[in-house]
């Protein structure tokens, strides 16, 4: 018997909405948009696209300036409507023109059955708050945010989070995803996971349930891989966790260390992330997700070259500042999430008292709360001072304790 097409069999095609827009949201964004234009019998073509809106002035070196229409700051989604780009967040890549930006969440989320969350982990509460009432209770979501959600019942992943707080299932994709290549179209792999249980509410007969092969058809592009799993777990701690040892492996290059420093940092660092995950997240985690799956190890040698936590770390080093004056003054607006993880895990481990278990997770914390300092080099290598002697397994032997 030949096999049925995704969505053959249903008349009602899926309405896919993103929830943020900025330099990920927005890429992603550009991928949905692509996907529903190519798989017209399964999705509707508009994407709607939530943006937290701002002004913003174009600059007079943009290609489409117009001094009559551009010479004053405007509204950033209706920049986005007419350019069809993201100017502040996505600058020179088109977006397509089935992606509409719009500013009123409860518009967005609105008819929308398939719901994309990618925005800053910090805003994802205040967000759900406004949905209430204004989504389909047959909805699916996927989180696309890299970070973990810390409070006083204990740690949970923003897709449970969002599911919880929605009652909706909520899968995550994650992966060795900087952003501006993806949307430049250069390859890259990603993960999906995706495994709904529990009470849900059934979609309507009319419309295909979510499930893996859906999801491959809304995210996989010839430059964008997609394998999807089941492990949301592995998923979402790989991309939420490397964001610290991003930083640590930023400290290192900043302290210009070299490349086997940095590889030493990326070996405790996934065994770190690794011992989290099955250590508190016991059973639904795999660690094999963390060593074969692009959302880890191949998400952390990324994030320790290319990404912005790395790029902030070592720039807080070579110029003396802290993390987050580099963050605000060079990254426009866009938001590190290692620095916000590494406080939240720190919360969480230091609550049970077991720091010392994640010797690197609790150094780079203790050295973005100011107690512990990011050592010299030529401090480090003096033989009688064995405090300060390369011990890569002991911070890995970045910090001069206090
Ligand atoms: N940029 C990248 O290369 C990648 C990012 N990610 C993850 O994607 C998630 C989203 O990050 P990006 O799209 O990169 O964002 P971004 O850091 O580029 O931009 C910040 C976004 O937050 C919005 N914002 C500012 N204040 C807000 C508020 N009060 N409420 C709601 N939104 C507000 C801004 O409008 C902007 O859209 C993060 O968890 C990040 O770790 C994942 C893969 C790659
Ligand atoms: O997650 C990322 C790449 O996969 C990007 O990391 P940064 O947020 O550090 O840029």
């Amino acid at each position: 018997m030949a096999k049925r097409k995704a969505g053959e069999g249903y008349s009602r095609k899926h309405k896919v909405t993103v929830i943020g827009s900025g330099n990920w949201g927005s890429a992603i964004s550009k991928i949905i948009g692509e996907n529903t234009l190519a798989h017209p019998y399964l999705f509707e073509p508009e994407v709607k696209m939530w943006v937290y809106e701002e002004d913003y002035q174009v600059p007079s070196s943009h290609p489409k300036y117009s001094p009559s229409e551009h010479s004053k700051p405007q509204k950033l989604t209706a920049l986005i409507n007419s350019l069809h780009e993201n100017v502040k967040y996505l600058p020179n890549i088109p977006l397509p023109p089935n992606v509409q930006a719009t500013p009123d969440i409860r518009d967005a989320v609105h008819n929308a059955t398939i719901l994309i969350f990618n925005v800053p982990h910090q805003f994802v509460p205040n967000i759900i708050r406004q949905m209430k009432g204004a989504y389909l209770p047959y909805a699916r979501a996927v989180s696309c945010i890299k970070g973990v959600d810390v409070s006083a019942e204990g740690i949970s992943l923003f897709s449970d989070y969002i599911g919880k707080h929605l009652g909706i299932y909520c899968g995550a994709l994650s992966g060795a995803n900087i952003a501006t290549e993806v949307a430049e179209e250069k390859f890259s792999e990603t993960t999906v996971a995706y495994n709904p249980h529990g009470d849900l509410t059934p979609p309507p007969e009319d419309l295909a349930p979510v499930d893996h092969e859906i999801l491959k058809h809304l995210f996989h592009r010839p430059y964008f891989h997609v394998r999807v799993i089941s492990d949301v777990a592995g998923v979402s701690l790989g991309g939420a966790l490397k964001n610290v040892v991003a930083i640590a492996a930023g400290f290192v290059d900043g302290l210009g260390w070299g490349d086997n420093a940095k590889a030493a940092i990326m070996r405790v660092g996934l065994m770190e992330m690794q011992k989290f995950g099955t250590k508190y997240f016991s059973e639904t985690c795999r660690t094999e997700t963390f060593t074969e799956e692009s959302c880890g190890v191949a998400d952390l040698i990324t994030s320790c070259n290319g990404g912005r936590n790395h790029r902030c770390a070592k720039l807080s080093v070579e110029q003396g500042k802290t993390i987050e004056e580099v963050e605000r003054e060079t990254l426009n607006g866009q938001k590190l999430q290692g620095t916000s993880t590494a406080r939240e895990v720190n919360q969480f481990l230091s609550a049970r008292g077991e720091e010392h278990e994640f010797p690197l997770f609790t150094a780079v914390f203790n050295i973005l709360e100011g107690k512990a300092k990011v050592m010299h080099p030529d401090f480090c290598y003096q033989r009688n001072n064995t405090d300060c002697n390369l011990q890569v397994e002991d911070l890995p032997g970045l910090i001069e304790r206090d």
